[in-house]
């Protein structure tokens, strides 16, 4: 059964004394920080109530971090996870890092989050989905058609959940898999027991190709419920499953595809001269470039209309800002 969505409004950062953020992760030196300032400036663009907290690792240098600051968002140091030192070469070298992410779950000063990877841009505001339901863990369901899968039978035998009916899963191969999650965005609770549990778990499941996105499926399989495609455009799906794809509708696109990130986009991987793709390029680059979304043009006394002063508000508690300045006399 369809989850029901109600796109209603919600409020600010607390909601009822339950605080509430957007977060994501940050590792390296390297051009990453430019998909997390477009990120803050994305989620500001569409006025979203609450603030982006950015966990990075300790390689990510300060001039990055102060990038981050300058633009609103509340850094937070974690340390790195990884994975038995014996088994790493299981999963993607490019993915182990991505373990880290599950430093998330000790955030409990948030009772809800959402996380987004740094390669993802919110084009309408998702503020309503910190009102689903708790206990469970909200995540867009994957796509498995890109060679990236090649390693798994359901590539292999062309099965996949985007579309059920095209390859029935055959009964020699045992019981279908459960629904697979793309982990680049998912709603959740920070818990500590969670936290730990997670940590514990991790040092006895062996490394598999999607790292942690493989992990947090198998972890969170029985509360996983999935959302709509529009919360969370895996990039591949305009080219394997376009008939499951309303570009009009989406609210959150995901730069995954190899060769799709905004800024390193050359046009020249397979797939990347496609229309769509290269406007939505475009529409993340018009977000990154526009001065008007920077956190200085909204932090100041120029704050005039509500939604500014419910954000500085909200930055506020979030603990960003230092002070904020009381709107002039006059
Ligand atoms: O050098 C890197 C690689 C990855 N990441 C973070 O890890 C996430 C997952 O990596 P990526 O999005 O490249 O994986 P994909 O979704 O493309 O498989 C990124 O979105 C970033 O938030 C990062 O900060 N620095
Ligand atoms: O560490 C594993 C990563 O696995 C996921 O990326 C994959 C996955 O989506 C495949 O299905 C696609 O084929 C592939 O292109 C894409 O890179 C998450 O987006 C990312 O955040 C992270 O968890
Ligand atoms: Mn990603």
């Amino acid at each position: 059964m369809a989850l029901e969505i109600d796109n209603k409004f919600t409020g600010p950062v607390a909601n009822g004394g339950e605080k509430r953020a957007y977060v994501a992760f940050l590792a390296g030196n390297g051009d990453f920080v430019k998909g997390m300032v477009g990120l803050a400036k994305g989620l500001r663009k569409v006025k979203s109530m609450y603030p982006l907290v950015v966990a990075v690792l300790p390689d990510v240098p300060e001039d990055h971090r102060k990038q981050l600051v300058e633009q609103g968002c509340v850094v937070k140091e974690i340390e790195p996870v990884y994975p038995p030192e014996s088994q790493t070469e299981f999963a993607m070298a490019y993915y182990v890092i991505n373990y880290s992410k599950l430093r998330i779950w000790k955030f409990v000063e948030y009772s809800k989050m959402i996380y987004l990877d740094g390669d993802i841009q919110v084009f309408h505001n998702i503020d309503h989905l910190f009102d689903l339901p708790n206990g469970h863990f909200y995540a867009v369901k994957d796509c498995f058609c890109e060679k990236t899968w090649s390693h798994t039978p359901q590539n292999k035998i062309g099965y996949c959940q985007q579309c059920p009916e095209k390859v029935t899963w055959p009964a020699e191969l045992g019981p279908k898999p459960p629904l697979y999650f793309n982990a680049g965005m998912f709603v959740y609770e920070p818990n500590l027991y969670t936290y730990h549990n997670l940590l514990e778990t991790l040092k006895v499941v062996p490394p598999t190709p999607f790292a942690e996105q493989d992990f947090l499926n198998m972890y969170f399989r029985d509360i996983y419920k999935p959302i709509p495609g529009i919360y969370n455009l895996v990039m591949a799906m305009l080219w394997r499953h376009p008939e499951n794809v309303e570009l009009d509708k989406v609210k959150v696109a995901h730069y995954c595809a190899a060769g799709s990130k905004p800024w390193r986009f050359t046009g020249k991987e397979p797939n990347m001269g496609r229309e769509d793709i290269k406007m939505l390029v475009k529409k993340w680059w018009d977000i990154y470039n526009d001065e008007t979304l920077d956190y200085k043009n909204i932090s100041g006394d120029k704050g005039g209309d509500d939604h500014k002063k419910q954000f500085v508000k909200a930055l506020s508690e979030a603990g960003v800002l230092q002070y904020v300045k009381a709107p002039s006399a006059a």
